[in-house]
């Protein structure tokens, strides 16, 4: 129903797809959440219709995770033209291109080993490790949601603002601080095929927020998910409209 209603409503009308640049994120946008990282399912049809959405928008389509982008790989092949990951850290600006790294804080080794023996004794959670930084999950036991705040407050604290706590969806992620989606958003919106067209930014969680603003800065526009939105299916369900000419 809600489909069938986006030509209708005039806060999903964007330019023309040949003017436009999307930038989304993954995680709880283009897919629904799932009990673990690993756990995720892409749908059969997500794949078409991004594809279908690249070929339109002139290969302007990138994806913007907080995953490192070897996951998006994993999940998407080469259906995105760019990719950012790890909230900027990482940008590749073409399929099969170079991986551009931002030179950041190396974060101490002591903080995993911590973080490892720590939830080894909190049944439920899991660590993920990033090559810049790591996540603990607390999805499977969320009343461990404050013990594990607190002790990574204390990690961040001592880091004298080289490293920042990043509230996401049942976890708490520490990152370092310098780049945010919002640097990835800009970085890729100066050069083809993004430069010169409309950025269109979709995103659920805190980290999306950095990539809004930037859009809004250009004179973009943002979506999220519930407030536009409701669930990752009713996006998807858009890019589908818009593919198929009914947006
Ligand atoms: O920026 P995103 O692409 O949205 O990635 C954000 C984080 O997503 C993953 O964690 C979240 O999704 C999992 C799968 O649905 C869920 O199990 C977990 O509770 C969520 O926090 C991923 O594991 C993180 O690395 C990303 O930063």
């Amino acid at each position: 129903m809600f489909g069938s209603s986006f030509a209708q409503d005039n806060r999903f009308k964007i330019p023309p797809l040949s003017q436009t640049a999307f930038l989304l994120d993954f995680d709880g946008t283009l897919v629904d959440i799932a009990p673990t990282p690993e756990s995720v399912v892409v749908p059969p049809d997500l794949l078409e219709t991004l594809t279908h959405l690249r070929n339109a928008c002139g290969d302007a389509l990138a994806i913007i995770s907080g995953r490192p982008i070897e996951q998006i790989d994993q999940f998407l092949g080469d259906v995105p033209f760019a990719v950012a990951g790890e909230h900027g850290v990482a940008i590749r600006h073409r399929p099969g291109g170079p991986v551009e790294r931002a030179v950041l804080p190396t974060m101490p080794q002591r903080w995993l080993v911590q973080a490892s023996d720590l939830l080894a004794t909190l049944p439920g959670t899991r660590l993920e490790h990033k090559q810049g930084g790591f996540v603990l999950h607390y999805r499977a036991a969320p009343e461990k949601a404050e013990v594990l705040r607190q002790t990574a407050e204390r990690w961040v604290r001592e880091s004298d603002g080289a490293f920042m706590l990043q509230p996401a969806k049942m976890a708490w992620e520490i990152r370092p601080t310098g780049v945010d989606k919002g640097y990835a958003v800009s970085v890729l919106m100066e050069t083809a095929p993004f430069a010169g067209r409309k950025p269109v930014f979709v995103g659920d969680d805190v980290t999306d927020e950095d990539g809004m603003a930037a859009v809004h800065r250009m004179g973009g526009d943002f979506f999220r998910i519930p407030a536009d939105f409701p669930t990752p299916a009713v996006f998807r369900a858009w890019l589908a409209s818009l593919v198929a000419g009914r947006g």
